[in-house]
């Protein structure tokens, strides 16, 4: 029998009517300082990202991309409003379900890889497995696994200070994967790479999406980096100011299709984002 289900038009046009959101953003609000000095990061944010999906979000600096992220990955909490994970709202966990919460349901992936100077490739792999007391077995099998994935096998015995700065932000890719959590965030994840590097992590994201099924949200300035999203959201005085979709388009396509969004908003392609 046929169902009826209420997904987002977007997500529906991706062909995924009928399964639930990964992620749901529901009315959020951030407000920052006090009565003498008010800012509104977010004003009204509604949207949710369905299993799968590759969601960029771009917008002028200070447009609130960042506070979205962090709200979404429990590093800053919201003034009002919302945010479900999986059905979950993540809102409202106390201390201790919300460090479980990030280190079994989320991977991060920063500008600057923030990988742990004293530990190898491999260790920084496998910190979030071996905290949660998996077999070590287990550990270095999905560690082996998920580094052969991202091509980074050859630097596991190597430390952060031994590696380039792609294979920096490759090995912090494979560290966001290794747990399988439900949602890889990414804040501008090429920030500090030459463009050579940036188009390896950006196709190692696109293969993390593909083939490997990882749900991402990036943020990111960069409209050649946003051309690998499936969808981007764009964030302008901290609400969506307009949404486009990759769809059929080739990425080339769509890089079009995202300049002439930046170029509506004002500006230029790594300022205006
Ligand atoms: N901790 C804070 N205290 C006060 N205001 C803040 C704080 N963090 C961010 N803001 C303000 O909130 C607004 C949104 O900031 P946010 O960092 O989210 O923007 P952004 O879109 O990520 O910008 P950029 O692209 O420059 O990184 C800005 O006006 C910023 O000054």
């Amino acid at each position: 029998m046929a169902e009826t289900f209420a997904t987002p038009r977007s997500a529906a046009a991706q062909g995924a009517a009928g399964t639930r959101p990964i992620l749901s953003v529901r009315q959020i609000e951030k407000v920052y300082g006090n009565r003498d000095s008010i800012t509104h990061a977010i004003n009204d944010i509604s949207f949710d990202v369905m299993p799968g999906e590759f969601v960029g979000i771009m917008g002028p600096s200070g447009s609130g991309k960042t506070t979205l992220l962090n709200c979404v990955a429990t590093i800053d909490t919201v003034t009002s409003g919302h945010i479900l994970v999986d059905g979950r709202d993540i809102t409202s966990l106390r201390a201790r379900a919300l460090s479980r919460f990030r280190r079994d349901d989320l991977g991060f992936i920063f500008q600057d890889s923030n990988l742990l100077d004293t530990l190898t490739g491999f260790e920084n792999i496998a910190l979030a497995l071996t905290i949660k007391g998996e077999r070590p077995a287990s550990v270095r099998a999905r560690v082996e696994q998920t580094a052969a994935a991202l091509g980074v096998s050859e630097v596991l015995g190597k430390r952060p200070c031994q590696m380039s700065g792609g294979q920096r932000q490759r090995v912090a890719a494979a560290r966001a994967m290794v747990a399988d959590p439900k949602l890889v965030l990414a804040d501008e994840p090429t920030g500090a790479l030459d463009s050579r590097s940036a188009s390896v992590i950006l196709d190692t994201l696109s293969m993390m999406n593909g083939r490997l099924g990882a749900t991402i949200m990036m943020v990111t300035h960069d409209s050649f980096a946003a051309s690998f999203a499936s969808r981007i959201l764009f964030i302008k005085d901290g609400a969506v100011f307009n949404e486009i979709l990759r769809g059929g388009l080739s990425r080339a396509e769509f890089f079009g299709r995202i300049m002439e969004v930046v170029t509506f908003l004002g500006g230029d392609v790594r300022d205006a984002g």
